[in-house]
């Protein structure tokens, strides 16, 4: 047994401890968030800030970003992976994932949550509670598919896109990266890079300037 800290103590970070909870593999669980004021949540202490991380690598030898915002998870997750962390993947054991696919390290599957078989998911990714990817699915680092969303089969989704609540993405399409596919969205047709759509059948809304 071994320590747990997660970074970020908001409504993701409060999710992600319940799911550590129920794996039952960390005896010890604590948060970093840089609200100071914030002492603890849920029981678990808050114990620093975001940048105190290396001092905590001795009694918390596992670290989890729980970070809404794609591209800054993702940052997070590259300091943590060089300052020595272990990067567990979080799967909530109500979630139903193929033993067929493969899920990154640092990503959250969330309850209800399907992940089907031969679906490969990267680093860092959030598949929130009952979202679907079905088979042969390839998410790569840094994606947020929200509540409730729809991937068929055969999908390809580029690095830090978000596939919001409700939106159905038909089989065999690609999502480019940086890509925001707007709530109840169903898309039909591939969507380039850095753009947003939004609609039935989607459309491209905007095109998103990119922060790297
Ligand atoms: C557990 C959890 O809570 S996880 C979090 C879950 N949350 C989500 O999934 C977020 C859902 N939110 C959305 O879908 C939002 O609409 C967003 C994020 C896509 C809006 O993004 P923004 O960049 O703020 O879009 P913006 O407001 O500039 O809208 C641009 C255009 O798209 C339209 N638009 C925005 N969202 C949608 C939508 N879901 N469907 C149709 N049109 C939409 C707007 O009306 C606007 O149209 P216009 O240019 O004709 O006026």
């Amino acid at each position: 047994m071994s320590g747990l800290l997660i970074l970020g103590a908001g409504g993701l970070g409060k999710v992600i401890a319940e799911i550590a909870v129920l794996m039952g593999k960390w005896e010890r669980i604590a948060f970093l968030d840089d609200r100071v004021e914030l002492k603890e949540v849920m029981g678990f202490p808050v114990i620093g800030k975001l940048t105190d991380l290396d001092s905590y690598i001795k009694d918390y030898n596992n670290a989890f970003v729980a970070i809404g915002h794609n591209h800054t998870r993702l940052m997070w997750l590259q300091l943590i992976g060089i300052s020595g962390f272990i990067i567990p993947a979080l799967i909530h054991p109500l979630s139903i994932v193929s033993k067929f696919s493969s899920i990154g390290e640092g990503t959250a599957v969330m309850a209800g949550a399907v992940i089907n078989t031969d679906a490969t998911i990267g680093r860092g990714c959030i598949i929130n509670t009952c979202a679907s990817i079905d088979h042969d699915c390839t998410l790569e680092d840094g994606i947020h598919v929200s509540p409730g969303a729809r991937v068929s089969g055969t999908v390809n989704i580029g690095r830090c896109s978000w596939v919001c609540v409700g939106s159905t993405i038909a089989n065999d399409i690609r999502i480019g990266s940086h890509v925001i596919v707007a709530a109840g969205a169903v898309v039909v047709r591939n969507v380039p890079d850095n753009v947003m759509v939004a609609g039935v059948p989607a459309m491209l809304k905007k095109v998103i300037a990119v922060r790297n």
